[in-house]
């Protein structure tokens, strides 16, 4: 499946486990001798009985993430398809935590992805609170703004996201040793207080069509200092996603497409 290019692939674990370990799935991912993917996602039985079922979120590098925005808009398309979502707000547990996501369309989803949070420990970011922070980078100053929305973000302003150096600061950022669970890296441009144009590094995978998570971290980060409205369509090399935030406290919203591929069968 994919999200706006962002791309899964989806195993439904209702009945059994995954029974991979990160190096399984790294062969997995790899796009030559494997199937790949951008991450996988598992569909299992919740934890939390207050939710319907619970997603998985493995990079392409084998290693597990909090949350995945493009992923979750699949999750729900996906257990549509089976007759397993109800009409109206449905709620999934997240290894984060509950989201809750609601089909709008013929392959619309909707998804409370939860309320953001900016302290540095949650990130996690080894630094006091700031709305900006600054490090420097292959000898060049970089300033950012970080927060998570189940996962950690960084969030770098730039004139242009098409000449943005996303191969040479994100993965600089990415690693850097004040985020311990290294983060992932978006490069956003304000077109307007409306629209934004993004690209992410992505934690684990490299440069993606478009990540969820990344999307609503940028668009909170300018909401916060005032440099966008409560309601943005984000606009990432894979398409565009509808974000809306009504500020501290409150969880952020997500509207965009998700997308079958094909089905098919593993040899291990
Ligand atoms: N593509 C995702 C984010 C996937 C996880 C991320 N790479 C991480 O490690 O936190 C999205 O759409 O949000």
């Amino acid at each position: 499946m994919h999200g706006i290019g962002n791309d899964f692939v989806v195993v439904d674990c209702r009945e059994r486990a995954l029974g991979l370990d990160a190096a399984a799935i790294a062969r997995l991912g790899n796009r030559h001798t494997g199937v790949g993917f951008d991450q996988l996602l598992t569909i299992e039985p919740p934890r939390d009985p207050t939710c319907a079922y619970r997603y998985g979120i493995y990079n392409r590098d084998g290693s597990e993430a909090g949350q995945c925005g493009n992923g979750v808009r699949c999750v729900a398309a996906w257990l549509a398809r089976a007759g397993a979502l109800g009409a109206g707000l449905t709620r999934l547990e997240s290894p984060s935590g509950p989201v809750a996501v609601e089909l709008v369309g013929e392959a619309r989803v909707r998804v409370d992805m939860g309320v953001p949070n900016f302290e540095p420990e949650a990130i996690p970011l080894r630094s006091p609170a700031a709305d900006a922070y600054e490090r420097t980078l292959d000898g060049r100053a970089v300033r950012f703004g970080a927060v998570s929305m189940g996962n950690p973000h960084a969030v770098i302003e730039v004139a242009d996201v098409a000449s943005a150096p996303v191969a040479d600061i994100g993965p600089a950022l990415e690693t850097h040793s004040d985020f311990p669970q290294r983060c992932n890296v978006g490069f956003v441009q304000i077109v307007s207080a409306r629209e934004l144009r993004l690209r992410v590094w992505e934690r684990g995978v490299g440069e993606t069509q478009a990540c969820g998570s990344g999307a609503c971290a940028a668009a909170v980060v300018l909401m916060r200092r005032g440099l966008a409205d409560a309601d943005v369509d984000v606009h990432l090399p894979g398409g565009t996603l509808r974000i809306s935030w009504a500020g501290p406290g409150q969880p952020v919203w997500m509207t965009g497409p998700a997308a079958f591929v094909f089905d098919g069968d593993y040899y291990r």
